[in-house]
């Protein structure tokens, strides 16, 4: 019998960026958001952690998962497209949707899938610290509620 394993890496990144959202008034914008409507923006030093859970047990012969190695490899040209970027005018990702933590985790979530060889490992969290006491994780669960148009 085989040994699951689950398989954690932690990279970080900095990025500038405003709380704003294109569905609300400025006034609504500015009473929502409060000091992180700043026009000008502010930044944060993110941490991102990804895990993995193996669709296969802990290789008897090479004793891992999936060599970490490959997996930070894969974590770096996703978090490289935001390291040193103002989000909202860099990531066109976040035109269309504030640069919250939750969308930051999304949009690591999607772009890890894209980048992690296919079939052999399944993506579990992914996890952001925004700042020391704000965190948010993706586990890739949708609800059946409609998005905004
Ligand atoms: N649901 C969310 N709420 C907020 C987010 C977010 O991404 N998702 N982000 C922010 C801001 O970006 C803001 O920069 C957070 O800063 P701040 O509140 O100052 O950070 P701290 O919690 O670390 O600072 P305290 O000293 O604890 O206030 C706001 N909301
Ligand atoms: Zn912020």
């Amino acid at each position: 019998m085989g040994h699951i394993a689950y398989l954690s890496r932690k990279e970080t990144f900095s990025a500038a960026h405003r709380l704003h959202s294109p569905y609300l008034t400025e006034e609504k914008n500015k009473e929502l958001y409060g000091k992180c409507n700043n026009p000008n923006g502010h930044g944060h030093n993110y941490t991102g952690m990804v895990q993995k859970v193996p669709n296969l047990p802990v290789d008897p012969h090479t004793g891992m998962v999936m060599n970490i190695t490959d997996l930070k490899k894969c974590m770096r040209v996703v978090l490289d497209e935001l390291d040193h970027k103002n989000l909202d005018l860099d990531v066109p990702y976040f035109t269309s949707c504030p640069s919250t933590t939750e969308m930051l985790a999304v949009f690591i979530w999607d772009n890890m899938r894209k980048h992690l060889p296919k079939g052999k490992y399944e993506l579990y969290e992914v996890k952001i610290h925004e700042t020391e006491n704000n965190v948010v994780i993706f586990r890739g669960e949708l609800s059946s509620t409609e998005d905004v148009p």
